[in-house]
């Protein structure tokens, strides 16, 4: 296949990565001179060698094709307008024009054409919800582990929650931290979010200067998110939060669960009930918590109404696990009009409490996976488009954390590592529900590039950025130890051991599907024969 040969040719070719690199250190000057970050000037020496070296050797190696000028065909083209068999045209990195088959094979130059066939060409997945660590915990994740695993499942756009790395990425100066950690360690499009904490909730300035310097929107926590320098937040923070997000048209992502004083939690503070036991931990917080928090919740989303004092600002919800009563309120606020829009994860959506082992602490997260009946609710919720989209909330730690031996589901740490699965898990869990490939590109491109304020990312179109996945929906694979994960983790992949255990446990063939995949340095991947390819044109930071 051509692509092989373009793959290539393109670790000796220079031209087309030249533009890519002079763009990326552009945007990155550009951006150190518009933030001040003058703390940053003593290193500016090793930065620009790190740059002006590393970053443009690597990046030399991770163009598709030796053209800045070129085409991709393929019958499954999944585009806004529907799936199209045809071509995409790329110019510079960008989509210029989208052609159905009759009008592109007289004009094309075949050379410039890498034709895919019958594989899908679908816009790369953005993933909003991940943490990487990095900087402080690199030994959990980090800039290359994490993004490496992202472009092999993949995803080509991620959006670096602001906590688990150290420090919190809660300032300008924090998150001058993550930009100089990312710079040239990473594998696909980056951007940040910063940390709404009772420290800068009330100091519009600070707020602003996180906003100003880059960050994509706030997060905060209405729980403990178990990392000491990223408190939680109460009502009144979230209120004034809203009010400098409306002036930046920015979004705050609130994990909504809020402890209650009758849960199971506090009555186990004795140990008197078994930390084994998955029900232990699902009674620990139950699904009154999320609804506690949206309830709260939705005292200041009418804010961002039309007229209201926070219009502009947007309310995002994360990880929704009760698709009972949480989920409806949310589902009657966005009908009046607050501006809210709410994701769920694929492992609540392919796991159910009542088949997680005791002990297994792979399945401990944050709201935990509820009972059967509640994950066919968020399936349907899903595809009637009341839940918007789809992210990772890859969430992982050092293996010790999660305290295998003890499988005390209390004291384990609580996250799922699944960065690199997303897609597979989505479309295999999917295929009960008849699950479309135009669904799983609003999921997991359009509607998330849309939250985080990226119009030129999601989508199939013309002006577009040319960040792609191209797979095979009805290829399989074994998910074992065999196969290639790039996680930081990949023995301890808690999602993915966990995701074999109830294959094998049900006796079924594995019905995930192999998408093509192309790294940075070029190295083609074959699975089964079949060639693997992902690729990007852009390797740069997100900028609002
Ligand atoms: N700190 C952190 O990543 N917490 C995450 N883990 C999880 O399971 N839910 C979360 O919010
Ligand atoms: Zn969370
Ligand atoms: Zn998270």
């Amino acid at each position: 296949m051509t692509s092989v040969l373009g793959c290539r040719k393109i670790k000796h070719n220079n031209s087309t990565s030249l533009i890519l690199n002079f763009r990326y250190s552009l945007s990155i000057i550009s951006a150190l001179l518009l933030l001040g970050i003058f703390y940053l000037l003593p290193f500016l020496n090793e930065f620009f060698f790190f740059f002006g070296f590393e970053q443009l050797l690597s990046a030399n190696r991770c163009s598709l094709y030796p053209h800045s000028h070129y085409w991709i065909a393929s019958k499954r083209i999944v585009t806004p307008r529907g799936i199209v068999s045809g071509t995409v045209e790329i110019k510079g990195g960008r989509i210029v024009s989208v052609l159905e088959e009759e009008h592109w094979q007289k004009s094309v130059k075949s050379l410039q054409v890498i034709d895919y066939g019958n594989a899908v060409i679908m816009p790369g997945l953005v993933d909003v919800h991940a943490h990487l660590d990095d900087p402080g915990k690199e030994e959990w994740e980090g800039f290359p582990s994490g993004t490496r695993a992202a472009a092999a499942g993949g995803i080509t756009t991620l959006i670096d929650m602001p906590l688990n790395s150290v420090p919190s990425t809660v300032s300008e100066e924090t998150l001058g931290l993550k930009l100089q950690a990312a710079a040239g360690r990473i594998y696909i499009d980056v951007g940040f979010w910063g940390g709404l904490v009772p420290e800068n909730a009330f100091n519009a300035s600070s707020l602003e200067g996180l906003l100003k310097a880059g960050a994509l929107g706030l997060k905060s926590f209405m729980c403990p998110s178990g990392i000491n320098d990223f408190p939680m937040t109460n009502i009144s923070h979230i209120k004034e939060g809203l009010l400098v997000l409306a002036k930046y048209r920015r979004p705050l992502l609130v994990h909504a669960e809020i402890p209650q004083d009758d849960a199971g939690y506090l009555e186990n503070k004795d140990g008197r009930d078994n930390p084994r036991s998955y029900d232990v931990y699902l009674k620990s917080r139950p699904a009154s918590w999320e609804e506690a928090a949206i309830k709260d919740l939705l005292t200041v989303s009418k804010d961002t109404r039309t007229g209201g004092p926070a219009e502009g600002a947007h309310l995002h919800i994360v990880h929704l696990s009760d698709a009972r009563s949480s989920f409806e309120l949310i589902k009657e606020a966005k009908k009046s009009g607050d501006s809210m829009t709410v994701e769920t994860c694929p492992h609540y959506l392919a796991f159910s409490a009542e088949k997680i082992p005791d002990g297994d602490t792979r399945f401990k997260c944050a709201p935990p996976i509820r009972d059967a009946a509640n994950k066919e609710k968020l399936w349907a919720a899903l595809i009637d488009g009341d839940i918007d989209m789809l992210s990772s909330d890859h969430s992982p730690s050092a293996p010790q954390l999660k305290l295998f031996n003890e499988g005390d589901f209390l004291r384990a740490w609580g996250g799922i590592s699944s960065l690199q699965f997303v897609l597979p898990v989505t479309w295999s869990y999917g295929q009960k529900y008849g699950i479309t490939l135009e669904q799983l590109a609003s999921w997991w491109s359009e509607k998330p590039a849309k939250l985080a304020g990226l119009s030129y990312k999601g989508a199939i179109s013309i002006g577009y950025e040319a960040d792609f996945v191209v797979w095979e929906p009805e290829v399989e694979f074994d998910l074992d130890e065999n196969h290639p994960v790039y996680h930081k983790h990949p023995v301890s992949s808690h999602f993915l051991t966990t995701l074999s255990v109830y294959l094998y446990d049900r006796h079924t063939a594995c019905n995930f599907s192999l998408w093509y995949f192309f790294s940075k340095e070029c190295t083609l991947v074959w699975h089964r024969g079949l060639e693997c390819v992902l690729f990007y044109d852009q390797i740069s930071l997100v900028w609002s």
